[in-house]
């Protein structure tokens, strides 16, 4: 039996809506004081009413979530795992609530967002303040370290990307780039160094565990914000295009900067990125992401054991990063969130 420093698990991810009329609703939680144009909110209502009004992300966690707890009871970790959301049901706040109604009082959260950064760290840290502020003695909540890096994230992507290759007719594979995305954000992001550096850290190493030489791109998609406001890119579409007026015949596209097929995959490349590559004539594959892989899913207890003393191993040139955000990485970003209004 694992003796630990916590009483429960807590998953702790994006949200989405499940039924149309929540739609809107959520778009409005997701971006309230944050600038987005009102024409953006309702093209992007359009990909979640492509699919029925529903994001596959709340049935992605619900499955994580099984995945772990069966992981937890065949590895003697005793601990009960909860899950909350920042933007939809089920509400870190009321999870929360529960939690401490049944007794907990100091839980460690895993986020399904795998790197540094403002939007994929920071913002969950701040999510977690708020919501203990809701909640009168609320549990104690320690976020795992950030993962992008850790074995259990990286072998899984290799094994999907090499398992895109396959796909590929034999013809076309030698020559297929690598196109590795990320979701875009805002040039002035704090920790936007940091994401970008760790994007490519494991862009180069997934790229170079499948074959020394063979050429790969890191770009970006799901651009938000008004126009005027400078993200990172290239995006994506105009790099497909750009790739196939240099004569590239085919690409396996890696969502690397996220941790489960989620809208962002499943629409901005599963339709968009698709339909114009069928245009073009581009032949395209899409590696799967981590989801519920049970190296993926293994790292989540490791994490955990880690705050136990056991080893921290990361793969790359950066290292493991440290167990507390406000150790270096993103805290900038303290300075963003006092000039905001929301
Ligand atoms: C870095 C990053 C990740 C990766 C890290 C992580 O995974 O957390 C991520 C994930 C996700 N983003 C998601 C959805 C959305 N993101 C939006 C808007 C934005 N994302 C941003 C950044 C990121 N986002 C930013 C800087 C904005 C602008 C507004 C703001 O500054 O906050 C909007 C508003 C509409 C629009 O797209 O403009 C939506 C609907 C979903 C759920 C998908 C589903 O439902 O299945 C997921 C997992
Ligand atoms: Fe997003």
């Amino acid at each position: 039996m694992v003796d630990m420093p916590y009483d429960a698990l807590l998953l702790l991810s994006f949200g989405g809506p499940e039924r149309p009329e929540d739609v809107m609703p959520f778009l409005e939680n997701v971006t309230r004081g944050r600038g987005v144009p009102r024409a953006r909110l309702e093209s992007v209502a359009e990909h979640y009413h492509h699919f029925g009004g529903a994001s596959p992300i709340n049935q992605q966690c619900r499955d994580l979530k099984a995945a772990i707890e069966a992981d937890f009871a065949a590895n003697g970790v005793d601990l009960p795992v909860y899950w909350g959301n920042r933007n939809w049901h089920p509400f870190l706040a009321d999870t929360l609530r529960r939690m401490k109604a049944d007794g907990v009082r100091r839980a460690a959260a895993f986020v399904t967002s795998a790197y540094s950064g403002y939007s994929c760290c920071r913002q969950y840290l701040e999510d977690i303040d708020r919501a203990r502020a809701e909640v009168e003695d609320a549990p104690e909540v320690d976020k795992l370290r950030i993962y992008y890096n850790h074995p259990g994230f990286v072998e899984p992507v290799i094994e999907n990307t090499r398992a895109a290759l396959g796909r590929l007719p034999a013809d076309l594979r030698d020559d297929a780039r690598l196109v590795f995305t990320a979701h875009s954000v805002p040039l002035a992001q704090p920790g936007r160094e940091d994401y970008v550096a760790e994007l490519n850290d494991i862009s180069a190493l997934v790229a170079e565990t499948l074959g020394a030489g063979r050429p790969w791109d890191l770009v970006y998609q799901s651009r938000s914000g008004p126009p005027s406001v400078p993200w990172l890119e290239p995006d994506v579409l105009d790099h497909l295009t750009e790739l196939h007026g240099e004569g590239v015949r085919a690409a396996v596209i890696v969502p690397v900067g996220f941790v489960s097929d989620h809208m962002e995959v499943k629409y901005d490349l599963d339709v968009e990125a698709a339909e114009l590559a069928g245009r073009l004539g581009l032949r395209i594959e899409r590696a799967a992401t981590p989801g519920t892989h049970p190296r993926f899913v293994a790292m989540v207890r490791e994490l955990l054991l880690e705050r136990d003393g056991a080893e921290r191993p990361a793969l790359g040139g950066l290292g493991p990063r440290p167990d507390h955000c406000a150790a270096g990485h993103c805290r900038r970003a303290e300075e963003a969130v006092r000039g905001r209004t929301s």
